[in-house]
């Protein structure tokens, strides 16, 4: 049985636990702030609160709102701190960043995980070729080169113009002159053509890379992920893409006249000679970067910039955020720009699409080569305008570190 004097002494326990509860959680973090140094600004005092459940669920609603917030870098500049869903993680928007995550050192010294946070590691499975470290990375992508080798690339050159055809009497001849929405088709193109590649060219392998790809699209659109802003770009939610899809459609004129100039019937070496073809692929990633931003662990703290980036923290770096502030005019697609030595994409880092470095994508000159391939078709044979009024693009639900059409993309295509 409670007496009285315990009954009453029952507040003053229960606010005695809560206030040791709060100083157990709150100490390390205080500690932690005022033995580290000067950490980069924030974009919200509400962020990195030392409250146990109250901090990580601000720190939620402040990653909400922030998503609308579009100019981190204008206000903070290249070093920032930014809500990362329940957590916080540090910003760095410069090719020096960018070098630090790819390279996961700093001035030599290894500070970051060179595998991604675990959401990442879960998406794509621990056995995964980008969450792989050391050695055994090495050693697995040794052991996949002779499948994307220049010997094997030539192979692929004929079956990629034969699945460009395919493709486009399956989705633009029956539908000239009429919108058609190309961005489904376009990416089962893509997983199509990438799990050949994989699969090889046995008579089975149709059937099983299609069984394979939409699989891979079940799985990719149930992934859930919250959105992500990239600080200082003019990537957000539901980006109106009509002012960049306009420039590009004006650059397809020339794009013609160059695929014309390469005479059929096509190889490797012909591939490879498309430069401005390629410049405009560049140009494209730039603009609008199918990957965001890649996550990575602080392991070991450093100072960069005049900051301390204190170990533990997500590292995340935006490759496509440098490639956006390097050059004048940043939605405008320019390809005659990378023939200038001097312009700041063509410098280390500076231009990073398929990342860099020991994990360099592997599927780079073959991913170009099937875009050359199906452009060389469309420009060549066809002319096309947006459909849409208002052309979306989302970097927002279902696969949010990439970017997708809301609208699908609807072209009218009509015989050139
Ligand atoms: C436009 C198309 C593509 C883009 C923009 C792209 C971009 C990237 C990027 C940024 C990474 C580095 C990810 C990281 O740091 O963990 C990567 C890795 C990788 N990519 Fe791609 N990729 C593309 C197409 C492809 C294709 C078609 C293939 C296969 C044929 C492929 C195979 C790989 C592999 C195997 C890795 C892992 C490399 C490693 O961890 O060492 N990629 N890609």
């Amino acid at each position: 049985m409670i007496s009285d004097v315990n009954k009453a002494l029952v507040p003053y326990a229960s606010g005695v636990a809560v206030a040791v509860l709060w100083l157990a959680f709150a100490i390390p973090m205080i500690k932690k702030r005022l033995t580290t140094g000067k950490l980069p600004p924030k974009t919200s005092v509400l962020l990195d609160l030392p409250l146990p459940i109250a901090g990580p669920i601000l720190n939620l609603l402040v990653y909400f709102a922030d998503i609308r917030k579009n100019d981190h870098k204008k206000r903070l500049g290249e070093v920032m701190r930014i809500p990362y869903v329940t957590s916080t993680a540090i910003v760095i928007v410069s090719p020096e960043g960018v070098k630090t995550g790819l390279t996961c050192r700093h001035d030599g010294k290894k500070v970051l995980s060179s595998h991604h946070v675990e959401t990442i590691r879960a998406m794509w499975g621990p056995k995964a070729l980008s969450n792989l470290a050391g050695s055994e990375h090495t050693r697995v992508k040794k052991l996949l080169h002779p499948a994307i080798n220049a010997k094997t690339l030539a192979i692929y050159v004929s079956h990629l113009k034969e699945a460009s055809k395919t493709w486009i009497e399956h989705v633009v001849d029956p539908n000239l002159g009429q919108p058609v929405k190309v961005y489904e088709p376009v990416r089962r193109f893509m997983m199509d053509t990438t799990l050949r590649l994989m699969l090889g060219l046995g008579k089975d392998a149709p059937k099983v890379a299609n069984q394979v790809a939409q699989l891979l699209v079940q799985v990719w659109d149930s992934t859930f992920a919250p959105p992500f802003n990239i600080p200082g770009t003019n990537f957000h939610r539901g980006k109106r893409a009509r002012a960049a899809l306009l420039p590009i459609i004006r650059v397809l004129k020339k794009l013609k006249a160059k695929q014309e100039s390469i005479k059929d019937p096509l190889d490797l070496a012909k591939c490879e000679s498309m430069s401005y073809t390629l410049a405009f692929l560049k140009e494209c990633l730039r603009v609008y970067s199918p990957v965001l931003n890649f996550p990575r662990t602080i392991t070991t703290t450093f100072e960069a910039s005049g900051y301390v980036l204190p170990k533990g923290y997500t590292y995340l770096y935006y490759p496509p955020a440098v490639q956006r502030h390097s050059v004048e005019d940043p939605d405008k697609i320019i390809p005659e720009k990378y023939d200038d030595p001097t312009c700041p994409l063509n410098r280390p880092y500076g231009f990073t699409p398929f990342a860099g470095g020991e994990y360099q994508c592997l599927g780079e000159r073959f991913a170009e080569m099937e875009i050359c391939i199906l452009l060389r078709h469309l420009v060549r044979d066809f002319t096309w305008t947006h459909a849409a009024a208002d052309p979306r693009i989302w970097y927002g639900d279902g696969a949010p570190l990439f970017m997708r059409f809301t609208d699908g993309l609807p072209l009218v295509f009509a015989k050139a």
